[in-house]
C-alpha cells in the first residue's frame, strides 16, 4: 500500500484541531470501513476466504491496479460478512472507530443486497444494523444514519432488491434516510434507475447516488435529471464541464468529494491534481469524507489534512467545511444546530488568545 496515512505537510497543530473538531460524514461505506482488525478477525474466522488476517499482509491487499481491482477487493471483503453477528459487529465498531475522530454524525452507505444475497435473512439484517446504531448512540454519543445503494453492475435485479428493501415498511429501518447507487460507473448508465429512483423519494428517502468518479460529467447530469440526485457521490469530473459546475453551485447540489479515494482508486493521478480547488473557486458546496477508509489507507482526520493543504485553509476553514457537511446533511434541523453550534464553540475556543 502506498503510504498515504497523515499528510505530513500542514502544521502539526492543524492536525490537532483537526483530531478534536466535531465533524459529520456523508460519504462512508459500512463494509468499506471495516478496520485492519475487524477484516483480519473475520478472515481468521473463515479459512477460505482469500483476505489475508496477517495485518502486514492486509496492507497489501489493499493496493489497487484501479477502480475494477478495488470493486473485486471490496467484495471479497463483503463475502466475509456472513451472519446478523458479523453486521452487528462490524456496524458498532465503524461506530467506535467515527467516535473516535469525533464525528458527531455519519450516513453510511450500506449495500443490502450484496449481503442478503449471500445469504444473510433480510429481517435480521436490517435488526443488526439498527441494534448497533442504538448501542453506538447510547455509548459513543454518534449519530449513525443509513444510505441504501444499488450495486449498479448487478444490475436491475439488485435494483429491485434494493428498492424493495428500503421501502417495504416492515423492513426498512428506522435510521434509513437515503438511497444511492454504487459499484463501477462505466457500462452502467444511470437513467435505467429512475424507477427505483422514483419509488424510493416517494417513500420520502433522500437520492445520492456516485456519479462522474470513473466516468465524465455526463454521469452526473443523468444523476441530477433522472435520479433526482440531492448530493453527487464524488463528482470528480464535473470539473470537465463549466455548465455542470455552475448548475452544482446555483443549485446548491453538495458534492461528497473524497480525495484519498480517488487516488487509491486511480480515478484522479495525484492530490495536487484533485479538482477540489476548482469546485471551490466555482462556489460549489463541498464536503470532506473519507468513502472507504481502512482500504484505502486514510481516515476522516486525514482528509481533512489533505483538503487544508490542497485549499490552504486555517482553522475557520476547517470549521466552514464540516459545517458544510452539517448542512448538507439530512439530519433533522435541531439536530444541524446543535452540532454546528459546537463545531463554533471548539474553534473560538481554540482560536482564543
Ligand atoms: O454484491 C454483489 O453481488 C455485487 C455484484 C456485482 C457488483 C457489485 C458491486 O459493484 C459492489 C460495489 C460496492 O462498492 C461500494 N463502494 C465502496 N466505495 C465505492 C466507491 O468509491 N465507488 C463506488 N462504489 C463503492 C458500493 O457501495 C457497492 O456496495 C456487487
Ligand atoms: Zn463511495
Amino acid at each position: 500500500m502506498t503510504d498515504r496515512l497523515v499528510d505530513p505537510s500542514i502544521p502539526r497543530d492543524l492536525h490537532a484541531f483537526i483530531a478534536a473538531l466535531p465533524k459529520a460524514e456523508l460519504h462512508v461505506h459500512h463494509v468499506g470501513s471495516a478496520s485492519p482488525r475487524i477484516v483480519s478477525e473475520l478472515a481468521a474466522r473463515h479459512s477460505d476466504s482469500k483476505v489475508p488476517s496477517d495485518l502486514e499482509a492486509l496492507a497489501d491487499y489493499f493496493t489497487f491496479t484501479d477502480f475494477a481491482h478495488f470493486i473485486e477487493v471490496y467484495l471479497s471483503v463483503v463475502d466475509l460478512i456472513r451472519t446478523p453477528e458479523d453486521v452487528r459487529l462490524l456496524t458498532y465498531e465503524v461506530a467506535r472507530d467515527l467516535a473516535r475522530q469525533q464525528v458527531r454524525y455519519a450516513e453510511l452507505t450500506i449495500t443490502p443486497y450484496s449481503s442478503t444475497r449471500r445469504g444473510i435473512d433480510e429481517k435480521a439484517f436490517m435488526e443488526a444494523i439498527e441494534d448497533a446504531r442504538k448501542a453506538a448512540e447510547a455509548e459513543f454519543g454518534t449519530v449513525l444514519r443509513w444510505c441504501f445503494d444499488i450495486p449498479g453492475e448487478a444490475g436491475l435485479v439488485s435494483a429491485e432488491e434494493t428498492a424493495r428493501l428500503a421501502t417495504d415498511d416492515r423492513l426498512r429501518p428506522e435510521g434509513l434516510v437515503s438511497f444511492g447507487l454504487g459499484g463501477p460507473e462505466i457500462g452502467v448508465p444511470r437513467p435505467q434507475f429512475k424507477p427505483y429512483f422514483d419509488r424510493a423519494i416517494a417513500a420520502g428517502l433522500h437520492s445520492v447516488p456516485h456519479a462522474g468518479e470513473t466516468t465524465g460529467p455526463e454521469t452526473v447530469w443523468d444523476a441530477l435529471t433522472h435520479l433526482r440526485a440531492e448530493r453527487i457521490g464524488h463528482g470528480t469530473n464535473s470539473f470537465q464541464d463549466p455548465k455542470l459546475l455552475a448548475h452544482l453551485a446555483e443549485e446548491r447540489i453538495p458534492l461528497e468529494v473524497c480525495p484519498t479515494s480517488n487516488i487509491a482508486t486511480r480515478a484522479v493521478r495525484t492530490l495536487d491534481e484533485h479538482p477540489i480547488k476548482e469546485f471551490v473557486k466555482a462556489g460549489i458546496v463541498v464536503t470532506i469524507n473519507s468513502d472507504d477508509p481502512p482500504m484505502f489507507g486514510t481516515d476522516l482526520n486525514n482528509e481533512y489534512a489533505v483538503a487544508a493543504r490542497l485549499l490552504d485553509l486555517d482553522e475557520r476553514g476547517l470549521a466552514d467545511l464540516a459545517k458544510n457537511a452539517v448542512d448538507a446533511s439530512f439530519l433533522d434541523e435541531p439536530g444541524k444546530a446543535r452540532i454546528k453550534d459546537e463545531i463554533d464553540t471548539y474553534t473560538e475556543a481554540w482560536l482564543a488568545p
